[in-house]
């Protein structure tokens, strides 16, 4: 019942998605941010700062892209090596999902562990499989990639501020990032009452920054209810993970009879070699690490590998390295 679209829906009004303006004055901002954060794991951003006419050149390129044969978009195609660029068979939580994607990286090449064995200290370089075709795809998506990213840090710097750190506390993690993009098309679907775009999930990575069509569709979970996200094709969605001072808020996406829906995410992730711990700062006697240390690259790698089929067990997740209380 869990992955079934109409239970526990909230009704549409009284509890909405914060939306904070990033313009004007820092202070307010961080505030915001933080108490979003807290309360929701989950917020949107108007005035970001991302030029509106590349948000609808990308939802372009992208349904170019999605219309094409389904042999032209195969030519793009992730594998069981390359984890990035089409793909039309993703489960989330072992439930196929209603949609198709194209991943591609931040940085062109990127390293990453050639194996999920911890004791395998080898690395291999990944690139973007770009399409040929559309023939402005690939410049549309770096451009818009490149400023994303731009946001992406400067809410990271924005969620440091608001926790109490220097506003640079994190970006060193950064530097090597394996940062990477998923454009998300979610076809009509005939059985939309019974079928999810993408099923329920908390993001893996510090940071989800997720631009949305007017289709709708976006829900995040709230005190046990699905609250729905108003869509805005000019607002960006925000997701935050952290040590439990922050909320990670579980979402999914319905999908719609008649209409498709584009969404596109930058997941926002460290370099290869990063240990994703509790930071010191944000722990004390009082307020133990509430997960164990884990090398990111490794998550990657385990993640990928077990993303193309349907497993006896649930993909790995984060909070597989929970402490138990
Ligand atoms: O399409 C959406 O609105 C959500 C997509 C999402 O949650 C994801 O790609 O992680
Ligand atoms: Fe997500």
């Amino acid at each position: 019942m869990e992955n079934r679209p109409n239970v526990n829906v909230a009704a549409i009004g009284p509890e909405e998605v914060p939306v904070i303006d990033l313009s004007g004055d820092i202070e307010r901002i961080v505030e915001e941010v933080g108490n979003a954060c807290k309360e929701w794991g989950f917020f949107q951003v108007i005035n970001h700062g991302v030029p509106l006419h590349l948000l609808e050149a990308m939802k372009e390129t992208s349904k170019e892209f999605f219309d094409q044969p389904m042999d032209e978009k195969k030519k793009a195609k992730r594998d069981e090596v390359n984890p990035v660029g089409y793909h039309d068979g993703e489960h989330t939580k072992n439930v196929r999902d209603w949609k198709e994607v194209y991943d591609f990286l931040i940085d062109d090449s990127t390293l990453i562990p050639a194996s999920p064995d911890p004791d395998c200290q080898e690395l291999r370089t990944i690139t973007n499989p770009w399409p040929e075709n559309p023939s402005q795809f690939r410049v549309v998506c770096q451009e818009y990639a490149g400023e994303m990213e731009k946001l992406a840090f400067k809410l990271m710097e924005i969620i440091c501020l608001s926790l109490g750190l220097p506003g640079g506390r994190l970006k060193g993690y950064f530097e090597e990032q394996t940062s990477f993009l998923r454009i998300n098309h979610y076809p009509p679907c005939p059985f939309s009452d019974l079928t999810l775009g993408c099923g329920r999930h908390k993001d893996f990575d510090f940071l989800t920054v997720l631009a949305q069509d007017d289709v709708g569709g976006l829900e995040v979970k709230r005190n046990g209810k699905w609250v729905p996200v108003k869509p805005d094709p000019t607002a960006l969605i925000i997701n935050v993970w952290s040590n439990e001072r922050y909320k990670s808020a579980e979402h999914r996406a319905v999908v719609n009879g008649e209409k498709e829906r584009y969404s596109i995410a930058l997941f926002l992730v460290p370099s290869h070699h990063v240990m994703v711990k509790p930071l010191e700062e944000l722990v004390s006697e009082k307020d133990p690490p509430k997960y164990l240390p884990y090398n990111w690259g490794k998550f990657y790698a385990t993640r990928n590998r077990s993303d193309y089929k349907k497993q006896n067990v649930d993909n790995i997740q984060i909070h597989d390295f929970r402490v138990p209380n």
